[in-house]
C-alpha cells in the first residue's frame, strides 16, 4: 500500500465507480439523476464529463478506496463493507485514515454476517472461541472478535467462502448475505450481523483545497436532493372539503398539500408530495375516504 499522496491541484472532479457488477448501474443512474453526463471513451475505463467538469473512472470496486487514498480519484461509489475493510487494513498497518464515508446511498444493501453450519445449536459469540472462521473480510472480523473478547483463527479466502466448512477448511464463516440463498444452499445459517452495508459515496478525510471543493459541494447538494425524493411521489386528486380530515390522515408522510377549490364548489383539487410508499392499499383507502381522480406521478428532481 502506497502512502497517501499530496492531492494534486485539479480543476475537474474524478469519481470512481464499479466498472461492472452490482453497484455499477445504480451508481451511474444516481450520478445521471444528479445531472452528470459523459462522453464515453472507447475502452470505457474513463468517461469525460460533459455537463459538469466531473469525470468517471470505471474500476474494480476493491480498488476504489486505494485510488482515493492515492489521490488518483476524488470520490468513489463503493460498498461500506469494502470501505471499512480497507480502512481497517490501514489502521492495522498504523496508517492514518485518508478516506471516509460521505453519504449512504440506499442501494447495494447487504449484511456482513457470521454463519455457522445448520446443525449448530447457536448460543452466542463465545462459541466461536478456538474455531476457524473463513472470510474475505479479515479486518472487520478481527475487530469484531476483539470486541467480543473471543479468540478464533481467521482463515482468509478470496472468494467462495460459503463452501469452506463443507471442505473442512473452516468451522464457521463471515461473509456477505443478502437473501440468504447462498448460505442455505451450503447448509449454513446466519447467526449474527457484524455490519449493515450499502453503497456509499466515499471521499477523502481532508477537504479539497481547490475548485474541487465547490464541485463536490454542488454534487452533494444534488445527490441529497435525488436521495430525498427517490421514493417520493406526487399525488394529484380531488376530494370534498368535508372529507379533508380523513384524507389527510392517510398522508402523514406528505409535505403540506397545495389545495384549491374547483369552480367555487365544495370540492378541492389537491396536490401532495408524499415521501412514503404509495401502495395500492393506500390508494384504495384514500378513495374510500372520499378522494377521486387519484393520480400518482414519479418525481425526478427537487431543489430544497
Ligand atoms: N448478495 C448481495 N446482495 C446485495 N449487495 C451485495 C451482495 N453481494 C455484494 N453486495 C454489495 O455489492 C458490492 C459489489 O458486489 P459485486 O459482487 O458486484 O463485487 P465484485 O464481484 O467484488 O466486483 P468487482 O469485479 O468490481 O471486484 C459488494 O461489495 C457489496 O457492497
Ligand atoms: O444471500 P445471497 O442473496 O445469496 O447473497 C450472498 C452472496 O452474494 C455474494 O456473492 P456473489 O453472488 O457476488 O458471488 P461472488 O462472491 O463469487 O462474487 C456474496 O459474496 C455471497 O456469496
Ligand atoms: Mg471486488
Amino acid at each position: 500500500m502506497s502512502p497517501p499522496a499530496t492531492p494534486a491541484v485539479r480543476d475537474r472532479l474524478r469519481i470512481a465507480i464499479q466498472k461492472s457488477g452490482r453497484l455499477s448501474e445504480p451508481a451511474r443512474a444516481l450520478l445521471a439523476s444528479a445531472g452528470l453526463s459523459w462522453r464515453e471513451s472507447r475502452d470505457r475505463l474513463f468517461c469525460y464529463g460533459e455537463s459538469l467538469p466531473v469525470d468517471l473512472l470505471l474500476v474494480r470496486d476493491d480498488d476504489i478506496p486505494g485510488l482515493i487514498a492515492d489521490g488518483v480519484c476524488d470520490l468513489g461509489v463503493v460498498g461500506r463493507n469494502v470501505l471499512l475493510e480497507q480502512a481497517g487494513e490501514r489502521s492495522e498497518a498504523g496508517l492514518p485514515p485518508v478516506f471516509r464515508e460521505w453519504r449512504a446511498l440506499g442501494f447495494g444493501g447487504c449484511r456482513l454476517s457470521i454463519a455457522v453450519p445448520d446443525g449448530w445449536d447457536w448460543q452466542g459469540p463465545a462459541q466461536l472461541a478456538g474455531k476457524r472462521i473463513a472470510t474475505t473480510y479479515p479486518n472487520q472480523l478481527r475487530a469484531w472478535l476483539r470486541q467480543q473478547q473471543v479468540e478464533a483463527d481467521i482463515v482468509v479466502l478470496s472468494g467462495s467462502v460459503e463452501i469452506a466448512p463443507r471442505l473442512g477448511q473452516a468451522d464457521a464463516i463471515c461473509d456477505l448475505v443478502s437473501s440468504g440463498a447462498t448460505l442455505a444452499a451450503n447448509q449454513l445459517k446466519p447467526v449474527l450481523d457484524i455490519l449493515q452495508s450499502e453503497a456509499v459515496l466515499a471521499g477523502p478525510v481532508q477537504p479539497f483545497g481547490d475548485v474541487r471543493a465547490e464541485l463536490a459541494d454542488l454534487l452533494l447538494r444534488r445527490m441529497d436532493g435525488v436521495l430525498r425524493i427517490r421514493d417520493s411521489k406526487l399525488l394529484l386528486f380531488q376530494a370534498p372539503r368535508e372529507a379533508l380530515p380523513q384524507v389527510l390522515q392517510l398522508l402523514p408522510d406528505a409535505e403540506p398539500p397545495t389545495m384549491c377549490p374547483v369552480d367555487g364548489s365544495e370540492t378541492l383539487a389537491l396536490q401532495a408530495l408524499c415521501h412514503g410508499a404509495m401502495t395500492w392499499q393506500r390508494l384504495e383507502d384514500l378513495k374510500r375516504a372520499g378522494a377521486r381522480g387519484l393520480m400518482v406521478l414519479p418525481v425526478e428532481r427537487m431543489l430544497a
